[in-house]
């Protein structure tokens, strides 16, 4: 039995979860949703002991909390797999698995016997045959350090709940569907697993009963997904403006002929040679996984890495890679994949995060415009739902998705300046609603004959956003597709093929 009753958590005036009621059967998946700030990850820590729940209950088979620490919540069997894997890339998997709770005979380290039993850990996730345990973490795929993260919360033993944030985030969808069989061997021995996602096509796929999150309260509750459907749920998600959203037409730009940024036979640190030409008003898509040289690529264009081959022209004029502030001045912009680490000034206001870059630009004799740079960041509150739209909440007060909006949107604040605007997987984390509002600013930023490369591994996001894609894999192009051609099923077809080829 795992329920939560009439949980309520306020931070501050704000209201993060309001009298949320939740029960997870034992042998079920439970798919949790909701838009970017409703609550997901508050639920989440009340029941894995991160956060006190100022009113409500959790209960654990016979055990009855009104709030938990970490240790009581791992003594009740709950156990969590994050969103930011906590392994570490240059040690092995034996050592991840057993890092801070190493086998000890005396002071000596008992490896044989480690070794054993993080063999038999990955056998609990199907993974014995594909993961040897002294493999590098560093040389494993996402998802197969996915499957050693979770065989890490399992070794543990005694797992009756298991909670994964965004588990799917960063993986393709074979990848996916992969983790999706895992997960259902886990539902078979009884465990209840609670998983939270922005994809609904797989919670259709997966899940076999949703709660929908919004403004803190189960606006859907308990839900057998065979009860509802895909529209609905998006509607419940995105509020009245979703389907709506979700439908509107593409707006296709003109595009003219000659080309902004060339790329000729371009080799760096795990890419290349590629070419690659973009044209002002173009939107060229990369798809492709992390680890595909697709982040390389474009902190090589925007001059933070060295190539090592190849030529570059922007404007028909040599790009030296000399540095990130030369190319912001001739007009480019980097929207950073990891944004914890290179986005967000945690302790900043939304406003300042958002406004930070283009300070200057609005500065009037050398005092910063606040009404200016207030209008600035009020547009961009509205045009990306930010939750709370507030300028003067401090940027570690937002929810991942919402901090994730800040760094997105601090360069519509600086577009005048900028030609063309390379993003690292713009909506990683972005709720439906406002993943169409992205695509949308985009759009216009291309209508404005202005360039757009972004990154994604997300097929049908490639197919809505982008007017050409190019398919990356392990640091080379194998395929590009545009037009008609561009398909969610092409996409993933040579996706595939490419790997069976590889
Ligand atoms: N430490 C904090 N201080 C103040 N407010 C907070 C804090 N943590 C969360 N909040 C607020 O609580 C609300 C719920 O946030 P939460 O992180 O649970 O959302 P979420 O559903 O997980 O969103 P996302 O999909 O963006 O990750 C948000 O309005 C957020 O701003």
């Amino acid at each position: 039995m795992f329920q939560v009753r009439g949980l309520s958590k306020r931070y501050g005036g704000a209201v993060a979860l309001d009298d949320v009621d939740l029960t997870v059967e034992a042998g079920e998946i439970h798919a949790l949703l909701g838009p970017n700030g409703a609550g997901k990850s508050t639920l989440i820590r009340c029941i894995t002991g991160g956060v006190a729940p100022d009113e409500g209950e959790i209960v654990i088979d016979d055990l009855r909390f009104s709030a938990l620490t970490p240790r009581e919540a791992r003594r009740a069997g709950v156990g969590t797999v994050h969103q930011h894997l906590s392994l570490i890339d240059t040690l092995d998997v034996t050592d991840n698995i057993f890092l801070g709770c190493e086998l000890r005979r005396g002071p000596l380290r008992r490896r044989a016997a480690q070794r054993r039993a993080a063999g038999e850990a990955l056998e609990l996730v199907g993974a014995r045959e594909e993961i040897a345990v002294d493999a590098q973490i560093g040389d494993l795929s996402v998802p197969q350090r996915q499957l050693v993260e979770i065989a890490k919360v399992l070794r543990r033993g005694g797992i009756r709940v298991l909670i994964l944030d965004e588990p799917t985030a960063a993986l393709t969808d074979v990848e996916a569907q992969g983790l999706a069989e895992r997960l259902r061997a886990l539902r078979a021995q009884g465990l209840h697993i609670i998983y939270t996602t922005h994809f609904i096509d797989e919670v259709f796929a997966l899940a076999d009963r949703l709660t929908v999150l919004r403004d803190g309260r189960a606006i859907v509750r308990d839900t057998a997904v065979a009860d509802t459907t895909p529209s609905a749920v998006i509607d419940a998600i995105a509020g009245e403006r979703g389907q709506s959203a979700v439908a509107r037409p593409r707006m296709r730009a003109r595009m003219s002929e000659a080309p902004m940024l060339e790329l000729e036979e371009l080799s760096g640190p795990r890419f290349g040679p590629i070419s690659l030409e973009v044209r002002p008003g173009e939107i060229v898509g990369l798809f492709g996984l992390l680890g595909s040289g697709r982040t390389e690529l474009l902190e090589t264009i925007f001059g933070a890495r060295r190539p090592t081959a190849g030529a570059m022209r922007f404007d028909g004029r040599a790009l030296p890679a000399a540095g990130p502030a030369r190319a912001i001045e001739r007009g480019l912009a980097l929207v950073p994949g990891d944004r914890l680490r290179q986005g967000i000034f945690a302790s900043l206001s939304a406003r300042d995060n958002v406004v930070l870059p283009s300070v200057g630009g609005f500065a009037r004799g050398g005092l910063r415009d606040v009404a200016r740079e207030r209008s600035v960041f009020d547009a961009m509150a509205r045009g990306y739902r930010l939750r709370p739209p507030r300028g003067d909440a401090l940027a570690r007060e937002l929810s991942g998705g919402n901090a994730q909006k800040l760094v997105v949107g601090r360069w519509l604040a600086a577009l005048d300046r900028t030609r063309l605007v390379l993003l690292d997987e713009p909506t990683q984390g972005i709720d439906i609603g406002a993943r169409h509002d992205i695509y949308e600013i985009l759009r216009a930023t291309a209508a404005e004959g202005k360039g757009v490369i972004f990154t994604s591994s997300d097929p049908d996001e490639v197919v809505a956003a982008a007017d050409r894609a190019l398919v990356l894999r392990r640091g080379r192009v194998v395929a590009e597709l545009s037009g008609r051609d561009l398909s969610e099923s092409a996409l993933l077809d040579i996706s595939q093929t490419a790997e069976v080829a590889a």
